[in-house]
């Protein structure tokens, strides 16, 4: 294997143990990752700002909340999970007057850095832990005893000591149970952006709402349109999960794997491919970057616009009717923050 993989016996917990942890941010993944690591010993501080949604939540389930400058100056680690966009404000106002020789910042996502848009000081450690998973996901696998695999990546190693600091960080957040893969900050971002964009929400997203365009605007009824294209999509995809596309086309019928087969490659074909390409060298030019710092810094009117479009389409009526009637698949998305 050319990569470096870390399990549970790799790290050491009590190098984190050690440390006193500010966990910026409550949301998807801050509360996973400080609910797990008090679970594993830690001693963390919340860092929010006063009036922030997210207060009451982590104070409901017992963390202590401070504003992001105090958390930033008590703590030795300090872990921005806030939305990436919001960070380097964050960092400039509130983390790095309190960044001194011999702490360390975290990253759940490199985007701040490989960007050039926070430059942490030489005497500080940079690394990242980067879960492989949404947050809510990465919290309910630690609690049941299992992990989401982490990618963890050196930036800065002023202490000598960073990678271990990572991995322990990543052992208290059940990380290094399914595996940590060292990487770096560029191959983090740079592959996250890609899937997040191409497969696993742009590609997937529209694949799904065209392929329920295409058999309602037939006259089929919305409802076999959801179970085909959304609803069964989770059970193909979990063989995937399990024993690769290889179980997926095991457990589909032989005419479902002819058409598989035979037809996948006239979907996503050369062209779709060669958008990806396209789509890859925005990520790695800088060009996506400055395109949503500065949709951001409008005040998001695309993004708005949307969002509002996307939670309007058909589907997602369909699927709220007969969702209901499923109480096992219905949970809500937030059973902890
Ligand atoms: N979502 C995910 O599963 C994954 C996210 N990541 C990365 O993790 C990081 C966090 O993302 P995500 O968990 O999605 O974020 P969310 O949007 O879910 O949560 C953001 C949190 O930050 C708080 N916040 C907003 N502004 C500030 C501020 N100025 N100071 C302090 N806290 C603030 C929010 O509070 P409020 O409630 O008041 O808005 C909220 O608690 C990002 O770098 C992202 O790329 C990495 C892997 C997966
Ligand atoms: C796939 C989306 C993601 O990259 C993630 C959950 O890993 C994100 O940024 O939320
Ligand atoms: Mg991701
Ligand atoms: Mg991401």
């Amino acid at each position: 294997m050319s990569v470096e993989v870390y399990y549970d016996d790799d790290a050491d917990l009590g190098l984190i143990q050690a440390k006193k942890v500010a966990v910026i941010g409550y949301g998807s993944q801050g509360h996973a990752h400080a609910l797990s690591l008090r679970d594993s010993g830690v001693d963390v501080v919340i860092g929010l700002p006063e009036g922030s949604k997210s207060r009451p939540k982590a104070e409901e389930q017992g963390l202590r909340v401070v504003t992001p400058a105090q958390a930033a100056a008590e703590a030795d680690v300090i872990m921005v999970l806030a939305p990436d966009t919001a960070q380097r404000s964050i960092y400039t106002e509130s983390i790095a007057p309190h960044l001194t020789p011999g702490k360390a910042i975290f990253f759940g996502h490199g985007f701040n850095i490989r960007y050039g848009l926070i430059k942490p000081p030489a005497e500080v450690d940079v690394a990242m832990v980067a879960p492989k998973g949404p947050g809510h996901l990465v919290r309910r696998q630690y609690s049941d005893g299992k992990g989401v695999p982490c990618l963890v990546a050196v930036e800065q190693d002023a202490s000598g000591n960073a990678l271990a600091l990572a991995l322990a960080y990543a052992k208290g957040i059940g990380g290094t149970r399914a595996g940590a893969i060292k990487t770096t900050f560029t191959e983090e971002t740079e592959t996250d952006l890609f899937g997040e964009q191409a497969v696993l929400c742009g590609g997937a997203s529209a694949l799904v709402q065209t392929g329920f365009e295409v058999l309602t605007e037939a006259g089929y009824a919305p409802e076999v349109a959801y179970f085909e294209c959304l609803h069964e999509l989770k059970l193909i995809v979990d063989l995937m999960y399990e024993g690769g596309i290889a179980k997926m086309r095991y457990s589909i019928s032989d005419t479902a794997e002819y058409g598989d087969l035979s037809r996948g490659s006239r979907i996503i074909d050369s062209r779709v491919k060669d958008e990806m390409r396209k789509i890859l060298g925005e990520i790695q030019s800088g060009e996506f970057a400055r395109e949503w710092v500065a949709e951001d810094e409008a005040g998001r009117p695309n993004f708005t616009k949307w969002q509002a479009e996307g939670a309007a389409h058909p589907i997602e009526e369909t699927g709220k009717k007969l969702r209901g009637m499923m109480s096992w698949v219905d949970r809500p998305i937030t059973e902890t923050a």
